[in-house]
């Protein structure tokens, strides 16, 4: 695990290459494996996020996706990462043979903590859809056996863009107010993105948000941005603006 200094930057946690792939947006990146906790889907966010931020020590993300029978009551979901890999799509699409009811949901969870010890939030997303005989690329977990309900080449219907979605709103709704309230962006360039050089105080839960600022106005204002955060995997922002 890398060391990352407390409070600067938000990390996404995941051990999982093709979930960074699709959230590719303004946060830095790292990858490490989380353990795979038990209990309802919400509860497991909450466990993973905790635990990420104690690893990290600073500010964290984490996402968890369930695929859920409806004919199973909602399984295998969370479980869903051990029943792929010992029954793989097939497995998975006899797992219903007995069964009439084909459909399931994919949910994605994502799960923001300040820090450690700080009050973990969620934000969920959630696509209805048809467990389907396996077809298509193989290179993304049961995506070979769920067929959503929607289709949308865009993949603006997938659970992951919905969660994101959910959680850029309510992000970038407070970085607005804020970035106002803070003297918006002369001001945050002139004290050099430090929280204490700020004129308000800033809760552990706001702080984040001016790195997020940061990396933003940094990749907007010089061609490497990443020579400030080079300790870091992967460094990307959302192509929305935040102000
Ligand atoms: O959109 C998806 N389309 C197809 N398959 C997917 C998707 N999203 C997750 N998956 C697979 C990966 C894993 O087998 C299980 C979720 O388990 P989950 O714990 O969330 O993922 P993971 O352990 O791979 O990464 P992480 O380190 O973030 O926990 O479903
Ligand atoms: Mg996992």
């Amino acid at each position: 695990i890398m060391a990352v200094p407390a409070g600067r930057s938000v990390v996404f946690v995941t051990g999982n290459a093709k979930k960074l792939e699709e959230v590719g947006i303004w946060h830095v990146v790292i990858s490490v494996s989380l353990p795979e906790y038990q209990g309802e889907p919400d509860e497991i966010s909450i466990q993973k996020c905790k635990e990420a931020a104690r690893q990290i020590d600073g500010p964290v993300i984490v996402e968890d996706t369930c695929l859920c029978f409806r004919a199973l009551g909602g399984l295998p979901g969370p479980y869903m990462k051990w029943f792929l890999d010992k029954l793989k799509p097939e497995g998975l699409y006899k797992l219903l043979a007995g069964f009439e009811d084909k459909s399931a949901w994919a949910l994605c969870t994502f799960a923001f903590s300040a820090g450690r010890d700080e009050p973990v939030q969620l934000f969920r997303g959630k696509t209805e859809g048809q467990i389907v005989e396996p077809r298509g690329p193989r290179d993304f977990g049961w995506d070979p056996c769920f067929q959503p309900d929607e289709y949308d080449k865009t993949n603006s219907i997938s659970h992951r863009y919905r969660a994101l979605a959910a959680l850029s709103e309510h992000w970038f709704c407070l970085t607005k107010g804020l970035f106002k309230k803070i003297g918006g962006l002369d001001f945050v360039l002139r004290c050099d993105f430090n929280v204490y050089r700020l004129s308000v105080k800033l809760s552990a839960f706001h702080k984040p948000f001016i790195v997020v600022l940061e990396t933003y106005v940094l990749t907007q204002l010089y061609s490497s941005p990443n020579a400030h955060l080079e300790q870091q995997i992967c460094v990307t922002q959302k192509q929305v603006s935040v102000f």
